[in-house]
């Protein structure tokens, strides 16, 4: 079947498979290629207040001429932000120069206390992260419920939690999560998650789908194999694994060669899936991405 341009969300929403990527896109160069993207098709943008671009990306979703109501935008509430949703939701609408998010996720199932070493990244005296322990994560949700009800948000979800921390959330919720956006791709499939997440009709979006800057997943032999099978680039490998899949897939790029390429999706086969399903099970297993909070994300193995 050919891979799918739209999914949907546990809202009835349809959000583009492919969204661009904005993290580490520097000031200068994020509001270019975001214009670019939406210029070239892109409908779905990635962007978080952790990144300190959202004013660019902004500015790239005006150049673009692109309406607004045709766009899928995200944002996240930066840690700092768990006790307030409120506030950390309207820094980024005003960042974004909009009224709206299509979804809005809690960065990470984790609140920071601010400090004076930081705002945003705050630390205690012997360098961890100033991390407030006692912090019931069933209330940053609650806030989440408050502002979907508000209207502002179209959609609400979680980033970065796995099965014991949806496990808890959902004693108390509500409203079920619309996403759960983590980090995905052929080194760690995450095959567990993947089953809760459909059992309760959570859909998962892939970020870092190519190895953002740390595992080398392109210059992957199996990888490499499969992208010469199917005569296109590792990359688009990459990408098309996870709409196969019914995934949402988040790659990044500030270049416009890559940006047009990487919404190129292709069917790949059963064969060519199951291959990289199993490459993690077969010892390349690698999570890229975990930052130190200092205490336990209840994140399995990567397999
Ligand atoms: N919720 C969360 O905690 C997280 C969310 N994310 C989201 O997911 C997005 C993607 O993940 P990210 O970690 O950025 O990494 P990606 O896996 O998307 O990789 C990005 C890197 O690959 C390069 N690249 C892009 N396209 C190609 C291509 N076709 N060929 C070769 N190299 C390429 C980019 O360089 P260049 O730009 O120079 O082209 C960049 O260095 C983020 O930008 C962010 O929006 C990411 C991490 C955590
Ligand atoms: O979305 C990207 C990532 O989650 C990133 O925002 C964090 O890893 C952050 O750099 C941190 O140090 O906590």
């Amino acid at each position: 079947m050919a891979p799918a341009s739209h999914l949907k969300l546990n809202t009835g929403a349809a959000i583009p498979s492919v969204g661009l990527g904005t993290w580490r896109s520097e000031p200068g160069e994020v509001r270019g290629a975001v214009a670019f993207a939406l210029k070239q098709g892109y409908r779905h943008i990635d962007a978080a207040l952790i990144y300190g671009n959202e004013h660019e990306v902004g500015q790239g979703i005006k150049d673009s001429g692109v309406p607004r109501e045709e766009i899928f935008l995200t944002s996240k509430l930066w840690n700092t932000h768990q006790p307030n949703v409120t506030e950390g939701l309207q820094k980024s609408l005003d960042a974004l120069g909009t009224d709206y998010l299509d979804l809005y996720l809690i960065h990470w199932p984790v609140r920071l206390v601010p400090n004076e070493t930081s705002e945003l990244l705050p630390v205690n005296p012997d360098g961890t992260r100033s991390v407030d322990r006692s912090w019931d994560q069933s209330e940053t949700w609650r806030q989440m419920e408050e502002v979907y009800k508000s209207g502002k948000v179209k959609a609400i979800g979680v980033a970065n939690w796995s099965i014991p921390y949806l496990e808890e959330l959902r004693k108390t919720w509500k409203i079920v999560p619309a996403v759960n956006q983590v980090e995905l791709h052929p080194f760690l499939p995450q095959h567990k998650l993947r089953e809760y997440c459909a059992k309760y009709g959570i859909l998962l979006e892939a970020y870092s789908p190519l190895g953002s800057a740390g595992a080398p997943l392109m210059s992957d032999d199996d990888i490499q194999e499969i992208a010469k099978k199917n005569n296109v680039s590792p990359a688009t490998v990459l990408i098309s694994y996870h709409v196969n899949k019914g995934v949402v897939v988040l790659p990044k790029s500030v270049h416009e060669k890559r940006i047009v390429s990487n919404k190129d999706v292709v069917e790949l086969s059963q064969e060519d899936l199951n291959l990289l399903d199993g490459l993690a099970a077969r010892g390349k297993a690698k999570r890229i991405n975990t930052p130190l909070f200092g205490w336990d994300l209840g994140f399995d193995d990567c397999t």
